[in-house]
């Protein structure tokens, strides 16, 4: 993507972070228009009718954008080269396993290097740069979505070769599990905040005990089958909620051994 001017009092070195302050105070329309035409055509390749990234929203985001530029000095042109917009948002995954897992995590949002340019180490320097600005490795990054290229590249570049895809689209490395699993002593380190919870969330496999106390059958007492000793309930406020509590439990536990109806 070329602009016909010297960018390097606006942008300064080659390998750049933008984050959406920075991005307001460029106040350049050639470079936000450079930038939004790079944009475009990471949308085309993944042929998608609005592109992810444009600098209108990045300045109303909290994402960052790492941008690759260089300067002719022969041409006396400016072109951009590629970038790699990331985010951090909060993610409930699963493992391979079926584990949960939940906290915050740095999301590769949109990621493209010019066609013209692909396959020379740009893609590779960009990330790098980001995950050094970051404080991130590689096995802690979730892509949105990536494309089979990505997850190519990924392998081929990081060794991550096991990708786990959640029900959200987002994929994120085995590693990252792995690494959260602080009681086998691992030597990776979790990304900050990240954690599985305490109670893990298990859906769909919910194995109820229920038991029966033999001596309290109770009854209705219209339906002539009363108790014969009257129970009395509890109707301090406490007493109530722990009720509702109670009935809330009871509740699930008969929905969850009773046949379905249908
Ligand atoms: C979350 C998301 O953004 S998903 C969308 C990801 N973006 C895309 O798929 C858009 C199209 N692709 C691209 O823009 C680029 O190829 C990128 C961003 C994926 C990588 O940037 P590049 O500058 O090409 O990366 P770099 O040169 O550092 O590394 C190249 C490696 O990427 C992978 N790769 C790049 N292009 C291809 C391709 N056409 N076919 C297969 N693998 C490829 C390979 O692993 C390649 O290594 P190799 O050349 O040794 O075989």
């Amino acid at each position: 993507m070329q602009v016909n001017a010297d960018l390097r009092p606006i942008l300064g070195p080659q390998l750049v972070r933008l984050d959406p302050m920075r991005v307001k105070q460029l106040q350049d329309p050639q470079v936000y228009e450079a930038i939004d035409s790079l944009a475009k055509l990471s949308a085309h390749c993944l042929q998608l009718r609005t592109p992810l990234t444009t600098c209108e929203k990045l300045i109303n985001s909290d994402s960052t954008l790492y941008l690759s530029w260089k300067y002719d000095e022969e041409e006396k042109v400016s072109r951009l080269l590629g970038f790699a917009k990331v985010g951090r948002k909060k993610l409930f995954l699963y493992d391979s396993q079926m584990q949960t897992y939940e906290g915050e995590i740095l999301c590769l949002l949109d990621f493209y290097v010019h066609f013209s340019t692909q396959r020379q180490g740009v893609g590779k320097q960009i990330l790098d740069y980001m995950f050094a600005q970051e404080h991130t490795e590689p096995f802690q990054l979730a892509l949105d979505n990536p494309s089979v290229t990505l997850l190519g590249f990924m392998s081929q570049k990081y060794g991550l070769v096991k990708p786990v895809w959640q029900n959200t689209n987002f994929v994120v490395f085995d590693e990252l599990f792995q690494s959260l699993s602080a009681e086998n002593g691992t030597e990776k380190p979790a990304p900050d905040g990240w954690r599985r919870p305490m109670t893990p969330r298990r859906l769909g496999t919910g194995a109820t005990d229920t038991r029966w106390l033999q001596h309290a059958v109770s009854g209705h007492q219209s339906k002539g089958n009363a108790m014969a000793a009257p129970v009395d309930a509890d109707m301090t406020p406490q007493g109530a909620l722990s009720n509702r509590a109670h009935q809330a439990k009871a509740r699930k536990a008969h929905i969850l051994s009773s046949k379905p109806l249908w």
